[in-house]
């Protein structure tokens, strides 16, 4: 049977032109990177792994099931699991994206266990927020090359303080999601654009 939808492909297209608009800006350089979408059906289109994120074909979007498990042969993303876990939890989530970008990276680098905004006009971009007058936290995990165990540490945080709009991987990068490819892009966007900020400020707070 074939489970690849008409639903299926269009999600598939809106991540290949994720890809492109991601890669443009210098976000997924080698084959880092990897981005999903949740189908009607509770599967989920997805990266396969160690393809080039800003030249994605249509042969390079599979098909997984809400554990991660390839309903087509093709193998996932290396990080999968940190996609479904994310999911199971939030059923409003449609989109996951993350890219390697330099100010996910550096952030990580500087500020070590979290990254605080506030104040920001831009933090309207991000969902459910209305004003600058707030503070958000954006926590970074240590980087794992055991999936699982990454998985379950982040986990763990959001069953301790809740609902989070991204986290960073030290070193590595970053995770973002949102109610459909497009919300999940303008997360990505902004976010970079505010750790942008606290990055150039940090530099200019030292002696
Ligand atoms: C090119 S190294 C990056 C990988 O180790 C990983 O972090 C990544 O983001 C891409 O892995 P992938 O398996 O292609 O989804
Ligand atoms: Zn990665």
């Amino acid at each position: 049977m074939n489970l690849k939808t008409d639903e299926f492909y269009s999600k598939a297209d809106e991540l290949i032109a994720a890809g492109r608009f991601i890669d443009s800006k210098g976000w997924v350089p080698a084959t880092s990177g990897n981005f999903s979408a949740r189908l009607s059906d509770g599967n989920i289109a997805i990266t396969v792994s160690g393809r080039h994120k800003g030249q994605l074909q249509c042969d390079d979007i599979m098909l997984i099931d809400a554990d991660g498990l390839s309903l087509d042969g093709k193998k996932p993303s290396a990080e999968t699991l940190l996609h479904t876990a994310l999911y199971r939890r939030y059923p409003d989530v449609q989109s996951i994206l993350h890219p390697h970008s330099l100010n996910a990276t550096l952030a990580s680098r500087l500020f070590k266990t979290e990254v605080v905004l506030e104040n920001y006009e831009l933090l309207k971009a991000l969902s459910g927020i209305d004003t600058h007058e707030c503070r958000i936290v954006i926590p970074i995990f240590a980087n794992d090359q055991n999936i699982p165990r990454l998985a379950t540490a982040v986990d763990d945080y959001l069953d301790n303080y809740g609902a989070i709009h991204a986290y960073i991987i030290a070193g590595h990068g970053l995770y973002t999601w949102g109610n459909s490819v497009t919300d999940t892009l303008r997360h990505l966007e902004a976010l970079d654009f505010l750790f942008d900020c606290e990055i150039r400020l940090y530099g200019v707070k030292q002696p």
